[in-house]
């Protein structure tokens, strides 16, 4: 197998691979369609990537087989060099996961429960000081104190993004970020992933929501049916589509996944007929 494309450059410099995949294939059953199918992409360092493709494209299976949550069926996935299948716990140790839907203990605060968090990373002595700098860029220091069961689903969103942060991870991994947040706190949360990024490490996070995308991500990913359709930036898609100057992502994605302007107006009507 060609495992070019998730090796790691011993150089270290700006094209050192964070995250690698390469012709990776998940079934959650044997007989069923592939939710990965041969996807092959690659991430550096110092790079936001954005992971996008219609409901049930396979977004999350890929975030879950980076995570080491679930391991491929077959090909390679390399996380800053280590192996899923060979180093998991290696690579647990260097990401940042927040989930679509992250679960806490809910009798716990949200200060014991990202005290706890570090704990298990052994972030050592600077715990304390790391976490309530992240909870102040999201004014959550006060908050931290409350049972996370009082909770709003932003908040719980916000602890996430504060726990995965808090043991200085080299690559942060997000499932649907921006859902549940307030505008503060996305303007907030792509501030993060920016500088998180100019500090060498690389973020990848899956989102419907294509105009963050288009403004925030320096590549993106489209997958569709377990099937990556394109890697590259967002000029490079314009190019591949044969698009004009003036086509959005969302105008690009949906020709990419097959939603032509025929289905979309057919769409519409049945919307029509169907609130009638
Ligand atoms: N636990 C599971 N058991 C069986 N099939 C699953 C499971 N999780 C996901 N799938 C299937 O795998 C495919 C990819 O699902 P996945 O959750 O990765 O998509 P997604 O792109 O994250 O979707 P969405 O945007 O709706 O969250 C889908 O066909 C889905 O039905």
């Amino acid at each position: 197998m060609n495992d070019d494309r998730v090796e790691t450059d011993a150089s270290g410099g700006e094209d050192e691979i964070l995250i690698g995949f390469s012709h990776v294939t998940k079934r959650y059953a044997i007989q069923a369609e592939p939710a990965l199918s041969e996807v092959s992409f690659s991430v550096r360092a110092g790079e936001i990537f954005g992971f996008l493709g219609p409901n049930g494209a396979g977004k999350t299976t890929a975030i879950k087989t980076m995570t080491g949550m679930l391991m491929p069926d077959s090909g390679i996935v390399k996380i800053c060099g280590f192996r899923i299948t060979d180093s998991p716990e290696d690579v647990k140790k260097i990401i940042g996961y927040v989930p679509d839907e992250p679960l806490f203990y809910e009798n716990m605060t949200g200060r014991s429960y990202s005290r706890f968090i570090c704990d298990i990373f052994q972030t050592g002595p600077e715990r304390d000081e790391r976490i309530e700098r992240m909870a102040q860029v999201f004014s959550f220091s006060e908050a931290l104190d409350a049972k996370i069961s009082s909770y709003s689903h932003g908040m719980k969103q916000k602890l996430g993004i504060i726990c995965a942060l808090a043991h200085a991870p080299r690559v942060l991994i997000l499932d649907e970020p921006m859902v549940g947040l307030d505008p503060r706190s996305v303007y907030l949360l792509k501030d993060v992933m920016r500088e998180f990024c100019n500090l060498g490490g690389s973020v990848f996070f899956s989102t419907h929501v294509l105009d963050v995308a288009e403004r925030l991500c320096d590549r993106v990913g489209i997958i569709s049916r377990g099937r990556l359709l394109f890697e590259g930036t967002f000029d490079e898609l314009k190019e591949t589509s044969g698009s004009t100057g003036t086509a959005t992502l969302e105008e690009l994605f949906l020709k990419l996944t097959g939603e032509d302007s025929a289905s979309l107006e057919h769409a519409g009507k049945s919307v029509k007929e169907a609130l009638l």
